[in-house]
């Protein structure tokens, strides 16, 4: 697992000076739009919105994008970046970044090539609870 700095450090040049440090993580929403090549993969849905495939320079990355039907809303997209910001563990995905342009939300987060937790516990069964 990349930390975030050397993720940051490998990226493009061309699109790494934009994304660093000065603006503290938080990407525009058009720079969202490139790194999921226009939103063009998906990956994943869940309660927040649905979830993209991204690539920051030559690293793999997941979108999150809060969609305006979202039950968890606002609220849980904030504290969601915060907590990410301020935590680090070797068993919490990385929070790379956000955006925040007026109703484009979303988490950008190290890609996690090897499944979710349910994946680990259920194997690929289909389970109806
Ligand atoms: N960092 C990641 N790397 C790779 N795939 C991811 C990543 N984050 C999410 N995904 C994919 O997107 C799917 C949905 O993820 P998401 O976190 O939105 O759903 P969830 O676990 O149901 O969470 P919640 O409902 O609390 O938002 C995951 O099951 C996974 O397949």
């Amino acid at each position: 697992m990349k930390p975030i700095s050397e993720l940051m450090m490998n990226a493009d040049p061309s699109i790494r000076d934009e994304f660093i440090e000065p603006r503290n993580q938080r990407f525009t929403y058009s720079e969202v739009q490139r790194i999921t090549n226009s939103f063009s993969n998906v990956i994943g849905k869940g309660g927040f919105g649905t979830v993209f495939s991204g690539l920051i320079g030559d690293t793999r990355a997941a979108v999150k994008m809060l969609s305006e039907s979202s039950a968890q809303g606002c609220r849980e997209f904030q504290s969601e970046v915060h907590l990410l910001m301020s935590v680090h563990h070797k068993n919490i995905t990385s929070l790379v970044g956000y955006c925040d342009e007026g109703s484009h939300k979303g988490i950008i987060y190290e890609y996690m090539a090897n499944g979710n937790l349910g994946m680990h516990l259920f194997g690929n069964y289909l389970i109806i609870f």
